[in-house]
């Protein structure tokens, strides 16, 4: 493994939507067409199959077909880290192996849920995927959707492992955050996961950042990043307030996601309706978001001139 892991992966990665038809399959054209849109836009990768991804919500074959659809459109140009967290243990290996001989770069995984399972037990999940291919991996924390919260003392077990080389700390205590980059060192990745506290995750120790909201605006988190290393933090406060303005007007819809796939339709990027359980969107929220997607845009031009 490279020595210096930080340097390599570090940057900004879209949390991906999948891309369904109009019948809620998986459209690989749809998929590799919203893969291309985000080439050329600053970031350094994508993240696939995740929370936003909605790979809890599909079956194996469907992951596949997500991945396969990515890595034939913009392998080599991004990176790419997928989500192959699965409830079986034996499901998380066979996606694993499946990145793995797909091309992918890093495989990511949250524990398994439902069961309230002791640490052990999570460890042990994790630790399958992990000997199973030769690439890198990064746990997946996100207490508020699993139950389970990564402790600094299993961080730091893993992270002794060559292969284990980051976390996605998706929790909202950036003091854990903290916690997260001090027990893993300088060559342990941290990505922030909220992305309203994208500004306040990086100056706590994050390394980057990975976010469903980056999706509609990748320009502003590029450009939030950039303003944070040259540590212009005051602009920084005042773009992610900006940002903050949307994420909260696309967190009043009955499905965020369904906002955010509504808002790349309006630009001509099909991914059809969030899958249910995620409510869609209805005819009545089109204006309002149409009025965003403008919000979106104007800000976008302000602080990028793009
Ligand atoms: C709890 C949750 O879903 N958090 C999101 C954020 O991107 C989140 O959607 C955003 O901050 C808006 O609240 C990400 O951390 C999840 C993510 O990166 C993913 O889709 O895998």
């Amino acid at each position: 493994m490279n020595s210096d892991i930080v340097s390599q992966y570090k940057g900004i990665y879209i949390a991906m939507y999948s891309a369904y038809d109009e019948a809620g399959n998986v459209d690989q054209d749809r998929v590799k067409k919203l893969a291309r849109y985000y080439v050329g836009k600053g970031v350094k990768g994508l993240y696939v199959g995740g929370s936003s991804g909605e790979g809890i919500l599909q079956n194996a074959e469907e992951r596949k077909q997500v991945l396969e659809a990515v890595m034939e459109e913009v392998k080599g140009e991004l990176t790419i880290i997928v989500h192959v967290g699965a409830n079986s243990t034996r499901e998380a290996v066979e996606l694993s192996k499946h990145a793995e001989k797909c091309g992918a770069d890093i495989i990511s995984a949250v524990p398994s849920i439902y069961y309230r399972l002791p640490e052990a037990a999570v460890e042990n999940h994790w630790q399958h995927m992990i000997d199973s291919t030769d690439l890198p991996f990064i746990i997946y924390n996100i207490p508020q959707t699993t139950g389970f919260t990564l402790s600094t003392s299993l961080l730091a077990k893993l992270a002794k492992q060559d292969k284990v080389i980051g976390v996605k700390m998706s929790g909202e205590s950036t003091f854990e955050l903290q916690q997260y980059k001090e027990t893993g060192g300088n060559e342990f990745l941290v990505f922030n996961g909220p992305d309203e506290q994208f500004l306040a995750g990086r100056i706590m120790g994050a390394d980057g950042g990975i976010g469903g909201t980056y999706g509609v605006m990748p320009e502003l988190f590029v450009k939030l990043n950039r303003l944070f290393i040259e540590n212009n933090i005051e602009e920084a406060q005042e773009l992610q307030t900006q940002i903050n303005r949307i994420i909260k007007k696309l967190l009043s819809y009955p499905s965020m996601y369904g906002a955010c796939k509504y808002i790349l339709s309006l630009r001509g990027i099909e991914t059809g309706a969030p899958r249910l359980p995620m409510l869609p969107v209805l005819p009545e929220h089109h204006a309002s978001l149409a009025e965003l997607n403008r919000e979106i845009e104007e800000t976008v031009t302000r602080h990028t001139g793009a």
